[in-house]
């Protein structure tokens, strides 16, 4: 299980966004986040993803403590929890091709060797072909870079996946696509998954539960 228990953070001292926040993200379900905008949805899926620490409270992962964040997190704890951002452009690198995209985590992991058949493997699964792979950023659509972000994300096996407003951007055939490589992988791995939006009719059909975080 992936938790928060009490959790605090912010950015700027004296101003918290969260303020004890409990959440608890199990394995092989589809949690679905909600809130107005502002809210600290994404602060949340920050600090979930150990990107950012909190000020207080504490994140436990499968029962381990996070103690460190960010680039001081052990790679066995940041390797665990997968992420999918909004903006697909701002979460690349622009001089990629999305098969550099895709492979990076693996690459930087140490992966060695089949490298490229996962690649190839990740693609087939999120619908992008051989061609596309080719191409950088600047030569494919939002959909389907964000089709490349999520094969990126899924690369390492995570045991929980984060999708912070993942399809907000996307046309609803897109969406409906990346819902379902998503819920493929809870199917076939067990994974836990995080699902943040803003629609509450995408988060009816997808999540197993909705946690409302308060403004
Ligand atoms: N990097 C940052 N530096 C300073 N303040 C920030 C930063 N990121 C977010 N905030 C502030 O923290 C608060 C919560 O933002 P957050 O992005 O977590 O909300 P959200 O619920 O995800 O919103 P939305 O639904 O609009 O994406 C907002 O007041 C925002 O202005």
């Amino acid at each position: 299980m992936l938790t928060g228990a009490g959790l605090v953070a912010g950015y700027t001292r004296g101003h918290p966004v969260l303020s004890g926040v409990d959440v608890e993200v199990r394995p092989g379900e589809v949690l679905g986040m909600a809130g107005p905008s502002g809210c600290g949805k994404s602060t949340l899926a920050r600090v979930l993803t150990l990107l950012l620490a909190p000020w207080a409270g504490e994140v436990r992962l499968d029962g381990a403590p996070v103690r460190r964040f960010r680039h001081a997190a052990p790679r066995e704890q940041r390797t665990a929890v997968g992420v999918v951002f909004q903006q697909p452009r701002l979460s690349v690198d622009p001089r990629f091709t999305l098969r550099e995209v895709v492979a990076e985590p693996m690459l930087a992991s140490g992966r060695a060797g089949d490298v490229a058949d996962r690649v190839d493997e990740l693609a087939d699964q999120v619908g992008l072909t051989a061609e596309l792979l080719r191409r950088r950023p600047h030569e494919v659509s939002d959909g389907q870079l964000q089709r490349a972000c999520l094969a990126r994300a899924l690369s390492l096996r995570p045991r929980y996946l984060v999708c912070d407003e993942m399809t907000a951007m996307l046309d609803a055939s897109t969406t409906a696509a990346l819902v379902r490589v998503v819920n493929a992988h809870v199917e076939s791995t067990g994974a836990g998954v995080l699902a943040i939006s803003h629609d509450d009719s995408l988060l009816g059909v997808w999540a197993d539960r909705v946690m409302r975080l308060a403004p």
